[in-house]
Order: C-alpha cells, then sequence, then structure tokens
C-alpha cells in the first residue's frame, strides 16, 4: 500500500531583515505537496527560486514560517522527542557538495560503520557484513577494495555514491538530494541518477531531488514521477514529470525547457528562443500583488498584475498557475 510519507500544506518561508524596520522577503509562497512511498519528485528552477529552502524545510532542517509539515501522518510540530527521534532517520537529506559532506580522516568503512552501530544497534561480523552490502548497493564496488580507503581516494561520483550510501544507514523512507549532480563530472552524472532510480524500484523509497538540469529531471521521470516548476518560491506548474517537460504549458517553463542547450546543431539553428521581458527575479513581499512572473511574461495582462493566480487543474495530474493556460 502508498503510504503518504511528507505532506506540505500552505507552506511559505519569509525572511526577515533589519531591526527597526523590518524588510520581508517571501522565499516560498503557499507550497502544498504530498510525497507517497515509492514515489519520484523533481523540483526544478534555476538560482535563488527556493529550491534548497524547500528541500531543508520538507527535512526540518530550516523551520517555516507558516502552514503544516506532516511526516507520516503527523504534525512536525506537534511531534513528541520519542516521535521526531522514531522519524527523523528515516527523511534523509544528502547534500549538494559531496567534498565537504564527508570527514575527511575517516576510512569509507567508518564513515558507515558508525552510524549504522549507532542508528541499528548492530555490532561485530553483522555490522561488518552490512557495511559491504551497503557499499555494494550504491555501487562501491569490489567493497573490500574500498574499505579502508578515503573519501579523497574516491572520485566525485564515488564521493556523492558514499554519501548516499551514509543516508542510507538509517533505513530511510525518504530521500531528498539537493542538487547531486552539480558538483560531479557530467560522465557520472547519469549514472548516480540511475542509481536514485535503483533505489527507489527496489527499495520502494521515495526520492526527492532538486535539479537544474532539464535532461537529468526527464532522464529520472520517465518512466514515472513529477515535477514542481518554481518560480519566486511559487510552484507554477506541477505534475507528470515526462508529460511537463515535454509539453509545458506555462509561460516560465516553456522558456525554461526552450533554452536548454540542444546538440545538434541543424536543430539549434531552427529553434526560436523566446526572449522574455525582463530576466530580474523581483523580490515579493507580504504587499506584493499579482502574479510574480508577470513583469517578464510576453502574455501578461491587467489581471495579471492585480490577482495572483492559483494552481489549477489543467488535466489528469497537471496542474498550471497561470490565467492564461
Ligand atoms: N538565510 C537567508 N536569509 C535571507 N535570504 C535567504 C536566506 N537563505 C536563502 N535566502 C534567499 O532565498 C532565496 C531562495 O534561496 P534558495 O537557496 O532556496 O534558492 P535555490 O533555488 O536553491 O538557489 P540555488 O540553485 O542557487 O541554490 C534566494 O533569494 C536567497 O537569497
Amino acid at each position: 500500500m502508498r503510504q503518504k510519507l511528507v505532506e506540505l500544506v500552505n507552506v511559505n518561508k519569509i525572511f526577515s531583515k533589519g531591526f527597526i524596520k523590518k524588510n520581508h522577503k517571501i522565499v516560498l509562497e503557499d507550497i502544498n505537496l504530498e510525497l507517497f512511498s515509492g514515489d519520484r519528485l523533481v523540483i526544478i528552477g534555476e538560482s535563488g527560486m527556493g529550491k534548497t529552502t524547500l528541500a531543508r524545510i520538507m527535512v526540518n532542517l530550516e523551520p517555516k514560517s507558516k502552514g503544516d509539515i506532516y511526516w507520516m501522518g503527523k504534525n512536525i510540530n506537534k511531534l513528541s522527542s520519542k516521535e521526531k527521534k522514531e522519524l527523523s532517520p528515516k527523511i534523509q537529506y544528502v547534500h549538494q557538495d559531496p567534498y565537504g559532506s564527508l570527514h575527511p580522516s575517516k576510512t569509507i568503512f567508518k564513515i558507515l560503520a558508525d552510524p549504522l552501530k549507532k542508528n541499528e544497534k548492530i555490532v561485530g561480523k553483522n555490522l561488518y557484513n552490512k557495511t559491504l552490502e551497503l557499499m555494494e548497493k550504491v555501487g562501491l564496488s569490489p567493497a573490500d577494495y574500498y574499505l579502508n580507503k578515503y573519501p579523497h581516494h574516491l572520485s566525485g561520483g564515488g564521493r556523492q555514491r558514499l554519501a548516499i550510501a551514509r543516508s542510507l544507514t538509517t533505513n530511510p523512507q525518504v530521500i531528498v538530494a539537493d542538487e547531486p549532480i552539480s558538483m560531479i563530472d557530467m560522465s557520472l552524472r547519469t549514472t548516480i541518477i540511475e542509481l536514485f532510480k535503483e533505489l527507489n524500484n527496489e527499495d520502494n523509497l521515495a526520492i526527492v531531488l532538486i535539479l537544474h538540469d532539464i535532461g537529468a529531471a526527464k532522464f529520472f521521470t520517465y518512466e514515472k514521477g513529477d515535477v514542481i516548476i518554481l518560480y519566486g518560491g511559487k510552484i507554477v506548474e506541477k505534475g507528470r514529470g515526462i508529460k511537463i517537460l515535454s509539453n509545458p504549458k506555462h509561460p516560465y517553463t516553456k522558456v525554461l525547457i526552450n533554452s536548454t542547450p540542444i546538440v545538434d546543431p541543424e536543430l539549434a539553428k531552427n529553434r526560436k528562443i523566446e526572449q522574455l521581458r525582463s530576466y530580474e527575479v523581483p523580490i515579493r513581499t507580504p504587499e506584493s500583488k499579482g502574479c510574480p512572473f508577470s513583469h517578464a511574461c510576453n502574455q501578461f495582462a491587467q489581471k495579471c498584475l492585480e490577482e495572483n493566480p492559483k494552481l489549477k487543474k489543467i488535466e489528469d495530474n497537471h496542474e498550471v498557475a497561470c490565467h492564461f493556460c
């Protein structure tokens, strides 16, 4: 049975600056999402759109300003310390930087065995076997070759595999990975996305990936899975990944997808890239009105300046926040 693992209801994040006259900046606006066991979800957006903040809020590394977050049906603000201790390990976060997030003076064995010992309470031969099993699972193979090596002996892809293996030491149900391929070589990127697919298929893990790369997002959601497109902290399009990435409806998603590089020079020559009216992303405050994309959109009308469009369903598993979609 599909279990609802994470739910965000009307989540907002507002950063405030200044002592006497406070400036409020909305970084996430009315985010609603549900994540079930076995789901694949990609969060896409350009730099500064709120992807990392959203990922960190989902795993409770960052407090929300408004709204509610549920883990396994329980409001995380109302968890007892026992419940928090039980549920937190089930929702794991993998950092963008596989270089900075691994202890440089611990061997690969120790990086995995220490949290296994702590979380799974296993020791001796069982601990050794479980550590090797995890290494093989993420492709650090043959595991006994890598056991006594250090993170600096691994390539960027190898370190990311190790970071993923470490997240598995708590036996999680959800992994949220922030830009897991942005700091590794091109040639290894597909193999890391493949690994997330395997974990999703074989262990029914719900996987959330924050990605810049549209090609990687398509690859991850090709068989199944959804995408969320963020613009200025707001979900502007949401639904079945391959449908949105192949046939986007929101004007921002269209520009984002049409701007991705094309390898074939003939295809690239014939492609028309729509120019936006502005490439600045305006700062949203609680007083802001209208659609956050209206200043840049070529389709804008008076209504767009006055009314912030809500996400509306345009077909099964496809929602768009635009007055003209
Ligand atoms: N602690 C903070 N205080 C004030 N503003 C912040 C803080 N953290 C993030 N922001 C702002 O929130 C917005 C969203 O940041 P976030 O890092 O979530 O975006 P992102 O989409 O992940 O970008 P990138 O791809 O560059 O990491 C940005 O405008 C950023 O400057």
